[in-house]
């Protein structure tokens, strides 16, 4: 065993005296994507729970663990680490019943739900027969769920939030963050309530916003399909986060039930707020709304995505000509610029279509949109 699973390692650095077992209850979009990280790694044995016995042939049919069982003390038995990547809802279920087997000494449970300060609570009532309860939240993930959207490169580059409570012992947090390593993701340390304080803020409200605005337009759709049809690129882009998984979503939502209702109500005098200005024809309100709005956006760190997905894009007009994706594709090819992935996006009112270009550095970007701009194209970021 070397590198980086060293710190793993036995003193004789016998990898196979030095089996490290991590059981992933949930192997979903979360769970399986941090299985794989671990799966296949020198001295690492991954096993997957599910209470449903298709899904454990499943998990390990699909290679994302090294095996898989119904019983939860199976699961369990020896593990070093257990993660808890089921839905916030069954958090605690899961917690009571590992408090009620003999977990190994010194084990360390974690969890992965969005919202932490009742989990962390609950968990440090309980005896934990000698293990170690650290909260924990992969700020990573998509719309999609199961174990069919899990992927290696998920958490890589995405924050890991953990909120270890006042009595975990520093040694137990430093080992979580040592495995933690392997998603490649950046860990930071926070406290529960001010996690779920920022998260309600940044992640819950967003995803309520974007469900009510689907479900109003759908209403208006009802009625009249032009709606639907004429749903632009700027709706889609703000509603993706829509087609989340209901009952995950259901769970977060009502665990994070106060931080909500406040955020909510300034959401609601924010609103009230805008459309004062449309109604008094305020407009320079309305610019500044607008550019205070921009001026803060454009300060967001650079998006955190896995190395699956790109980081820098941009979008150009192209005209309805058969071939001209694969010459745009060729024109950056033979220009030596790496494109990581074209998509095809909205067709819009006053040009035929617009492709998304995506690219993993800065400067295929820099050198993409000149090139195409050069040769006479409308790019936009
Ligand atoms: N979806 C996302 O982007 C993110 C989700 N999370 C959190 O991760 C956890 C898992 O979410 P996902 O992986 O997205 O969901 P998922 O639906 O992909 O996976 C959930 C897993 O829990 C199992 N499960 C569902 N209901 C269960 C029940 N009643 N009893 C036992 N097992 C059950 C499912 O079989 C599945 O293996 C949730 O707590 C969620 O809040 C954290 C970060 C991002
Ligand atoms: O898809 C997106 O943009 C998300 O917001 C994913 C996500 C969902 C839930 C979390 O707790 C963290 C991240």
């Amino acid at each position: 065993m070397s590198g980086e699973f060293s710190d793993f390692a036995e003193p004789n650095g016998n990898a196979s005296q030095s089996q490290i077992k991590i059981a992933i209850f949930g192997v979903g979009l979360i769970g399986g994507s941090l299985a794989l990280c671990f799966k296949g790694k020198p001295g690492f044995e991954v096993v997957g729970h599910s209470i449903n016995a298709a899904s454990t042939e499943k998990y390990v049919a699909r290679g994302v663990v090294d095996s898989a069982t119904t019983s939860i003390a199976e699961a369990a038995k020896d593990a070093d680490f257990l993660f808890l990547c089921v839905p916030v809802g069954k958090l605690e279920a899961y917690v009571d019943e590992l408090s009620r087997l003999p977990l190994k000494p010194g084990c360390i449970i974690t969890d992965v739900g969005s919202t932490k300060a009742s989990i962390v609570r609950y968990a440090s009532k309980l005896q934990l027969q000698g293990s170690v309860f650290i909260g924990g939240h992969p700020m990573a993930g998509s719309e999609r769920s199961g174990v069919e959207a899990a992927s290696l490169h998920l958490l890589e580059n995405a924050y890991y939030v953990l909120t270890p409570s006042e009595g975990a012992p520093e040694e137990a947090i430093t080992k979580l963050e040592k495995l933690l390593k392997l998603t490649r993701a950046h860990i930071v340390r926070t406290d529960a309530a001010q996690h779920d304080d920022i998260v309600g803020a940044i992640s819950h409200l967003p995803h309520m916003i974007a469900v009510a605005l689907v479900n109003q337009i759908a209403g208006y759709n009802e009625t009249n399909e032009l709606y639907r049809t004429l749903a632009a690129g700027g709706f889609r882009d703000i509603t993706r986060i829509a087609s989340s998984d209901p009952y995950i979503w259901r769970d977060i939502l009502l665990n994070n039930r106060d931080v909500m209702l406040k955020l909510v109500t300034e959401w609601q005098e924010g609103m009230g707020q805008f459309a004062d200005l449309v109604s008094r024809e305020d407009g320079d309100g309305i610019v500044d709304a607008f550019r205070r709005a921009g001026d803060f956006r454009s300060q967001l760190p650079e998006r955190r995505k896995g190395m699956i997905t790109s980081l820098y894009e941009c979008y150009v007009d192209v005209p309805d000509h058969p071939g001209i994706i694969g010459k745009i594709a060729t024109d950056l090819g033979q220009a030596k610029i790496n494109l990581s992935n074209l998509q095809i996006i909205e067709s819009r009112e006053d040009v035929p279509g617009v492709l998304r270009l995506s690219f993993k550095q800065e400067d295929d970007l820099d050198r993409a949109t000149a090139l195409l701009q050069s040769i006479g194209y409308d790019v936009h970021m």
